[in-house]
Order: C-alpha cells, then sequence, then structure tokens
C-alpha cells in the first residue's frame, strides 16, 4: 500500500507536475540561424522573451517589440529553454531522470512540436557532430542496459497520410496499428533491429530513411511526415519487453491559408494539421485528467496510445523560432493551453464533457457552487457559467481545443479571460465531500449510460437518510404499492420503515431547487427538471415515513419460508433472507414496482432504447459491409472505414460516442437511431 501510495507523488516530482497533470510542457528557443543573423529587415521583429517567476514552478513567455517596448501575449509553460541552451542542458534535466524508470516497467514519450524550422529535428535528432536527444538517450541506455542484462532495439517509423510506414525497411512497407480486445497495441510489421553501441546506432539511423533527407523518400510518401524513433528495452532472461522511450518529431505547423514555400498542398498542410491537433488534444485530455482521451482521432495517438496514457511519462517539447511569427504564436498558445493545469476545471472542463449527461452534472456542480456563491459574485459566475453552457454545446470532444476561449492572457484578451475564469469562492468542506461523493457516483453511472437522481449532488443529507434507513428495506421501498386490496391482508406483511425520517429536508431543497432548473433546462439533453424529480422523490418519501403501515402481498412460497421460522414480526425486524429467496422474492412478489403507469411506461421504453442501442452497435461491430450499408448514414465509404476499424480492435463501437470516429456529429447519431427505431414500426 505505501508503495503505491508513493508511486504517483515520485513521478510528479519527476516531471515537477502538479499532482493532476499527466503531461509535462516545455519550450526550447532555437538559436538564431546565420540567415537571422546576418538580415537585418529581422531586426524590427519583435523577439521572444522569458520570464521565470522565483518559485521555478512555470516559465511565461512573450514576444517583444524592441522598437515599441510593447509585449504581445504572454504564455504559460512548465519550463523554456533559452536560445544558449544546450541540448545537452535539456536532455539532463528532463530526460535522464526518466531512464531508470524506462528499466522500471514504464514508458517515456517524448514530443517535439511547432512550427516549421522551429528546431525540432535539430533537438531531436541532432547532426552526426551534434548529437541530439535520441543519441543521448539511447547511450544512457545502453550503460545501463550492459550493466543490467537488458537489451535494447530501434524501430524507426514514419506517419503520413494517416498510414504509418516502416523506416527501417528499405521497401517502406506499411505498418498496421492492430489494438486488441484488452486495448493492447500490436504494430504489426515494424522491423525491430537490436543496438548494441552508439556507432551501431548512428550508422542504422542515418542510414536508414529517416536519417536521410525528405528528397530521398519514394514520391507516395509525404515530404512532410511524423517521424517516430521507438527505442523497446527488453530482458535478456526472458525475452519480455520491459520498458519503451519514443522520440516523436512531428511534422512542423503551417497554417493552412499560406501558401507554403515548398509547395505542400492545402489538402496536406490541412491533414497534418488536424493530426498535430489530435495529438494535442490527446496531451489536453491527459493534462485535464479527462475519463475519455481521443487517442483515436489521428494513426500516431492510436499508435502511441499505451505509451501515452497509464502512468506514463510524456514530454511535449515546444520548439520555438526566436523571432515572431504567426505559426510560432499558435503553437506557443496551443501548447500553453494544454499546459494549464487543474485549476480551471470548474469552468473549463464543461467545455470538454462528453456527454450531455456529464455536461448536466457540471453544470450543477456549477450551480451547487453558485448556491454558495455570494451575490456579488453571481453575477460573473452567471456570466461565465452561460459561456460555458454555449461551449458545452457544442461538439463536445477534444476537437474543441480549437473553439473554445483561450486561457493565454494577452492584453487584447485580457478582459475575456477575466470573466472567463472567475474564481468561485470555495465550497464549505461538507459540500465539497457531496460533490466527490457525487462524481464518484456519477462516474458509476455514467459507466451504465445512466444518471441517477441520486447522482445530484442537492439533496445530500435526505438522501443520506434515506440510504441509512432503507438499507434492509429497499426492495421494498421499491415495490411500494397504494392499490394493495384488502383481500390480500391475511398475506400481507406490515412494514413501518422509519417512520420518523425529516422530510422537511426534502422540502427544503425542493424549494431552493426551482430557479436552478431554469438554468439546467437550458441545457440541451438536460434531464426532467431537478425540482420535479425532488418533488416525486419527496412525495414517495412522504408516503414512506407515514404512519400509515406498508401492506405488501407476499408470494405463497415466500410466505411459507417466512412462516416456518423466518417470518417478519409484527414489529417488523426483517431478517437477512437468503439469496436464493430473495431472487425468488423478486421474481414473484406481486408488487407493482412502478407509482404510476406513465412512470412504468417510461422506465420500460427507456430500458428498450438502451437495448436498441446496445443492439445497434453490436450490429456495427459486427455486420458485413453490404449489411451496413443497408443502414441509412452508412455508404461504402464509410462501411469500408468501419470494417477497417474492427480490424484494428474487435469492438471498436463500445458507445454512441464511438462513431464519432467514423466522422458522424451527435446530431447524425440521433438520427440515424430515429431511424432504426422508426424503421421497426414501418
Ligand atoms: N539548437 C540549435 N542549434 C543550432 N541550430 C539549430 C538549433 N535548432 C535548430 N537549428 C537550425 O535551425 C534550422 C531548422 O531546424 P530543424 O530542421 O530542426 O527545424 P524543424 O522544426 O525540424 O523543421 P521542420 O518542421 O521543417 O521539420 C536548421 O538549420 C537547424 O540546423
Amino acid at each position: 500500500m505505501a508503495s503505491s501510495a508513493s508511486q504517483p507523488d515520485r513521478l510528479t516530482e519527476k516531471l515537477r507536475l502538479t499532482p493532476s497533470r499527466r503531461v509535462r510542457i516545455i519550450g526550447k528557443i532555437r538559436p538564431f540561424t546565420n540567415q537571422e543573423s546576418e538580415s537585418s529587415s529581422e531586426d524590427s521583429k519583435p523577439r521572444i522573451t522569458l520570464r521565470k517567476p522565483q518559485d521555478g514552478n512555470r516559465v511565461f513567455v512573450s514576444f517583444l517589440d524592441q522598437s515599441a517596448s510593447r509585449k504581445d501575449a504572454t504564455y504559460e509553460l512548465d519550463y523554456c529553454y533559452e536560445q544558449d541552451e544546450d541540448i545537452e542542458v535539456i536532455f539532463s534535466r528532463e530526460i535522464k531522470p526518466l531512464i531508470s524508470d524506462i528499466y522500471a516497467g514504464k514508458s517515456a514519450s517524448i514530443v517535439a512540436y511547432g512550427a516549421r524550422g522551429s528546431g525540432k529535428t535539430y533537438t531531436i535528432q541532432g547532426t552526426e557532430k551534434n548529437p541530439g536527444l535520441v543519441v543521448m538517450a539511447l547511450t544512457e541506455l545502453l550503460l545501463e542496459a550492459e550493466r543490467i542484462g537488458k537489451s535494447v532495439c530501434l524501430s524507426l517509423c514514419e506517419v503520413s497520410h494517416e498510414h504509418v510506414y516502416d523506416l527501417l525497411d528499405t521497401n517502406h512497407s506499411e505498418v498496421q496499428v492492430l489494438e486488441d480486445a484488452r486495448g493492447k497495441i500490436n504494430l504489426k510489421g515494424l522491423s525491430q533491429v537490436s543496438v548494441k553501441s552508439i556507432p551501431e546506432f548512428l550508422s542504422t539511423y542515418f542510414n536508414s530513411n529517416f536519417g536521410k533527407s525528405a528528397q530521398k523518400l519514394p514520391p507516395e510518401l509525404s515530404k512532410r511526415s511524423h517521424k517516430v524513433v521507438l527505442i523497446n528495452v527488453f530482458d535478456n532472461s526472458n525475452g519480455k519487453l520491459v520498458g519503451k522511450m519514443n522520440f516523436v518529431d512531428l511534422a512542423g505547423y503551417v497554417d493552412a491559408r499560406r501558401t507554403s514555400a515548398d509547395g505542400s498542398t492545402l489538402t496536406e498542410t490541412t491533414r497534418i494539421n488536424k493530426s498535430l491537433h489530435a495529438v494535442l488534444n490527446v496531451i489536453y485530455a491527459l493534462n485535464s485528467n479527462e475519463s475519455h482521451v481521443p487517442y483515436r482521432e489521428s494513426k500516431l495517438t492510436r499508435m502511441l496510445k499505451e505509451s501515452l496514457g497509464g502512468r506514463n511519462h510524456v514530454l511535449m517539447l515546444t520548439c520555438l523560432n526566436p523571432l515572431l511569427c504567426q505559426d510560432t504564436v499558435h503553437t506557443l498558445s496551443l501548447a500553453s493551453r494544454s499546459c494549464q493545469s487543474m485549476d480551471h476545471v470548474s469552468i473549463d472542463s464543461v467545455v470538454k464533457v462528453k456527454s450531455s449527461a456529464r455536461s448536466q452534472v457540471l453544470s450543477s456542480q456549477k450551480i451547487v457552487k453558485l448556491a454558495t456563491t455570494p451575490a456579488s459574485m453571481k453575477k460573473q459566475a452567471d456570466c461565465s457559467m452561460q459561456l460555458s453552457e454555449k461551449k458545452g454545446s457544442t461538439k463536445p470532444n477534444g476537437r474543441k481545443l480549437f473553439d473554445h476561449g483561450k486561457k493565454v492572457i494577452s492584453n487584447q484578451e485580457k478582459h475575456t479571460k477575466d470573466a472567463d475564469s472567475v474564481k468561485l469562492p470555495e465550497l464549505p468542506n461538507e459540500s465539497n465531500s457531496d460533490l466527490a461523493i457525487t462524481e464518484s457516483r456519477l462516474k458509476e453511472a455514467l459507466e451504465d449510460n445512466h444518471v441517477p437522481d441520486s447522482a445530484l449532488p442537492l439533496v445530500p443529507s435526505s438522501e443520506a437518510v434515506l440510504e441509512d434507513k432503507s438499507i434492509v428495506n429497499s426492495s421494498v421501498v421499491e415495490g411500494l404499492d397504494e392499490d394493495i386490496s384488502a383481500d390480500n391482508r391475511s398475506n400481507d406483511v406490515e412494514v413501518t420503515p422509519f417512520a420518523n425520517a425529516d422530510t422537511s429536508l426534502l422540502e427544503h431543497g425542493n424549494a431552493g431547487t426551482e430557479k436552478k432548473d431554469k438554468c439546467l433546462q437550458k441545457i440541451e439533453g438536460a434531464s426532467p427538471p431537478l425540482s420535479e424529480r425532488l418533488r416525486e422523490i419527496s412525495n414517495n418519501l412522504k408516503l414512506f415515513c407515514s404512519t400509515t403501515p406498508l401492506r405488501v402481498k407476499m408470494p405463497e412460497e415466500f410466505d411459507k419460508q417466512y412462516s416456518a421460522g423466518m417470518c417478519f414480526t409484527d414489529t417488523i425486524e426483517p431478517k437477512t433472507p437468503t439469496a436464493e429467496i430473495c431472487t425468488r422474492f423478486s421474481e414473484k412478489l406481486e408488487i407493482t414496482k412502478y407509482s404510476s403507469p406513465w412512470e412504468k411506461f417510461s422506465q420500460r421504453s427507456s430500458g428498450m432504447k438502451g437495448t436498441l442501442v446496445e443492439d445497434y452497435l453490436n450490429f456495427l461491430n459486427t455486420a458485413s459491409k453490404e449489411e451496413l450499408k443497408r443502414l441509412k448514414g452508412i455508404g461504402e465509404k464509410r462501411a469500408t472505414y468501419i470494417l477497417e476499424l474492427r480490424d484494428e480492435s474487435t469492438e471498436p463501437f463500445k458507445s454512441l460516442e464511438d462513431l464519432e470516429d467514423i466522422g458522424l456529429s451527435a446530431k447524425q447519431i440521433k438520427g440515424m437511431l430515429k431511424n432504426v427505431a422508426s424503421g421497426l414500426f414501418s
């Protein structure tokens, strides 16, 4: 227990992250190139400048227009290395401390990201004269491998146009990214060579297509692509994989609206930017501790899924041009956004929520906060809530990284940020713990695609009463039936559960929620108003607490069992029946589970809806191409893509949200299901 508790601390300490953050985001400013140093026109361009607060936990990057002594936007990173700092410094501070963890079974991924020409390749790969991070890491890994009897293997690949190519193979054969049912990734067809020394590595590396210039690649391979170095460490005694280290040299970002100097087409640039965004979305989701990480958005993130997730190390190295250019500002702003810690979670996580149910509950958390917010702050908070709700109503996944309000601070945006990130006062402890309970209940419920009323945080105390006192009677509570006839009295069991429950709590809860409901109703897809639900619970509870004894008709068999020694006494001291009896009891007890025909109808139909969704997903996971095409909305292209996904994973569609992976919007998914349902009656 002690070791598992200390594990995350060690990890976050190593990466110097706040406990909630998973990915460390650092910058490296490239030195001036000869051309930049010589060009006098560049002097007029604002230069990058750093501010390092005393605490050393973060760095603020901005561009300083020296002629106007004006600073533009400021971006926050975990750290940033200056122009004159060597790559060796980055290695010894950021990567070397992770090596021991590779031998302890972890993975580490170093992802270089930045605008074109910002120094990614130089930093990752280096030159034969000036080794980059890969060479430094490998040197260290080899030393350790020799010392403890492990071996090191290398794979090199390129991801281009959503295809992975093996760069150690002279035929550049395509690598298949397969995922088994347990989510284990298998890179089928990827070559691997054993490396024993650095000269051996350098020869392999620089003679591979990886090290060669892009022009030598066959035309079908894009000039701009993501390059990946995969270093695997194996145990010599059993041949098993011990740990991995990946270096990813991402293609450079270029604004697709500008014509590319190297002749990249608009389609290619857009495609590359899309895959870069996919990587950033994954990093953002990891850093925000989101339950859904959109690995499926690109081939690259899919192939690295195992190394990026879990308790593995991820370091994003943002390479920066020293002079102001729009592409650098863009990459810096996105890196900075992913760098934001969970400080903003109460406001911003709503933007990223995936399901409307989650959105509803997160919103309700904010409502709880509002309820405890002094009136003077409510106005601001309302404003930020509306903002979040609006954002939450658009397509809710990682792609939204580029839609929602920036977290970076700029002179122009300062006022927007102030409104957007207004900090609400801390909830009292009690409410916080209620929220924690609520959140965990909610998580469980979400897994079942169902958000129970109990997940809503507004009546915690009365819920607690209900839970405490009704445990032994829970089956009876559900089975309350006012219509039990007097004729059945001989078989009736009188139950007086907890006559003294304080129903005023519920009334109080009701009164306070009318207003909040209005807010909730605004949210698309929100459940029935909270007050309505509370009223329902309240009524049930009142009924339950009334002095009139509740009578339940027992099935004959059950009754006999109890007559034979287990029966309830008049004062109701229920004993725990055996599991077998419980099953038979629930099967045979003639209790209507619903308080009204409407409730019965709506609950049953929601059950049917669940079954329909399940069958629909099952169909997508198993049907042939021709069968798939029979569904409205699935043509040749989508059917082919579905089959491709099924090649990679045995069950690619586990929830309706997974359909977004085949390019369907939430609206289209809903429409398709409506079609299926209406087809049943045609
Ligand atoms: N730390 C550094 N020290 C000296 N020169 C550097 C450094 N970083 C980058 N450079 C130089 O800057 C130029 C651009 O670097 P590099 O090719 O690595 O950029 P890149 O980000 O990989 O570009 P692309 O996106 O086109 O792949 C090269 O001429 C490189 O030699």
